[in-house]
């Protein structure tokens, strides 16, 4: 039997790596042969996971964090010139800890990493989008490759979520040249829209420390941006799917850079060349945190499955944790089984210390179930 290992990283306890390797242990110890591919959607993790499967060459740039404060982040040349950046890398929710304050973040450091792999020549700019610590519509990034923004009295400044709504003219003519004429490809997490109850703010907000009467200013603040890039800029991107990924980066990108929109999941499988690996293979193992309706909004599971379905090959999952009635709705997208790895009942900080030998367990069981 030949099984390919195509998990995301548990967020918190295991990276796609080390459940590659515990999964695949598994299979191998029963006999099959293994394929290990760790992947990433676009969020925490995708230059790791990008590089270990790809190839390719990791590039450390000094730029703003969240708060406007110094920090390292890595970025990802591919092995065919592709530049790779990761906006968790200098804007993500695990880099603020507790502080979290929607309203205040910026993803300016993300611009600073596109703009500083244009000048090193990319023509092709992946940008891993999700997990972020911000809601200001990409704006940040954007002021960080010379998009001016400007408040009513003609001031410039750099738009924050709680400042969206102070732009009264976006203007593109001071855009970084390098920048403009790269091709930018964006790796959407998610593919919520801009705004409204299925938006960055409403979906994504909470997360983010915003309370119910935030979540509505960074909600009129997304809105009012859509206007002024409708007017502005001539693109609407209000609605488009996955807009409001990280904060509304997803639409942004797409207003500022030109960039298209793509399920992230996608672009790693392309990378590596899924469907060449699938011929040949007798079972899918995939696997993330928790299993639950999101999973079946674009997220990495969802991928796979989307891509094994044609070709015939079932896919099992191996979660954290999997919520009730997801496996119903996943089955339809071909989806064979789902397992919790967690035993029932136990608290979330005990199944994160413990997820390693519970991931072996299970995996081992199911190696059991299907070698
Ligand atoms: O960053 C975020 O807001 C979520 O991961 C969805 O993209």
């Amino acid at each position: 039997m030949h099984v390919l290992v195509v998990p995301d990283s548990f967020k918190g306890s295991l990276s796609a790596a080390e459940v590659c390797g515990l999964v695949g242990e598994a299979f191998v110890a029963r006999g099959a042969t293994t394929r290990l591919i760790p992947v990433a959607d676009g969020g925490e993790g995708t230059v790791d996971a990008m590089l270990l499967a790809a190839g390719g060459e990791r590039r450390v740039d000094t730029v703003q964090g969240p708060y406007g404060q110094p920090l390292d982040a890595a970025r990802a040349i591919l092995p065919d010139g592709t530049a790779l950046v990761e906006l968790a890398q200098a804007a993500g929710l695990t880099l603020v800890g507790e502080d979290r304050r929607a309203g205040d973040t910026t993803t300016y450091g993300v611009g600073e990493q596109i703009r500083a792999a244009a000048a090193e020549g990319a023509r092709r700019i992946i940008v891993g989008i999700g997990g972020s610590a911000t809601n200001d519509g990409g704006c940040g990034a954007a002021a960080a490759c010379g998009v001016r923004f400007l408040d009513d009295e003609a001031n410039e400044f750099v738009p924050v979520g709680r400042t969206l709504t102070d732009v009264a003219v976006i203007d593109l003519a001071g855009l970084d040249p390098a920048v403009a004429a790269a091709e930018i490809v964006v790796m959407c997490d998610v593919d919520n829209p801009l705004t409204g109850e299925h938006g960055a703010a409403a979906v994504f907000g909470p997360q983010k420390g915003a309370d119910p009467e935030t979540v509505a200013q960074l909600d009129a603040g997304l809105r009012h941006l859509a206007e002024v890039v409708r007017r502005d800029v001539h693109v609407d991107v209000e609605g488009l799917d996955g807009a409001g990924a990280a904060g509304g980066m997803g639409g942004g990108l797409v207003a500022f850079l030109g960039g298209t929109l793509r399920r992230g999941i996608d672009v790693v499988l392309d990378a590596v060349r899924f469907e060449e690996q699938l011929a040949g293979a007798d079972a899918v193992v995939t696997g993330e945190g928790s299993f639950d309706s999101q999973s079946l909004r674009g997220k990495v599971v969802h991928g796979i499955a989307a891509r094994a379905q044609p070709a015939g090959v079932p896919v099992h999952v191996l979660a954290g944790r999997v919520d009730e009635g997801v496996l119903e709705a996943a089955r339809t997208v071909g989806v064979a089984s789902a397992t919790a790895i967690t035993p029932p009942g136990v608290p979330i900080e005990q199944a994160i210390a413990e997820a390693r030998t519970n991931l072996a367990r299970a995996a081992a069981a199911l190696a059991e179930r299907l070698v």
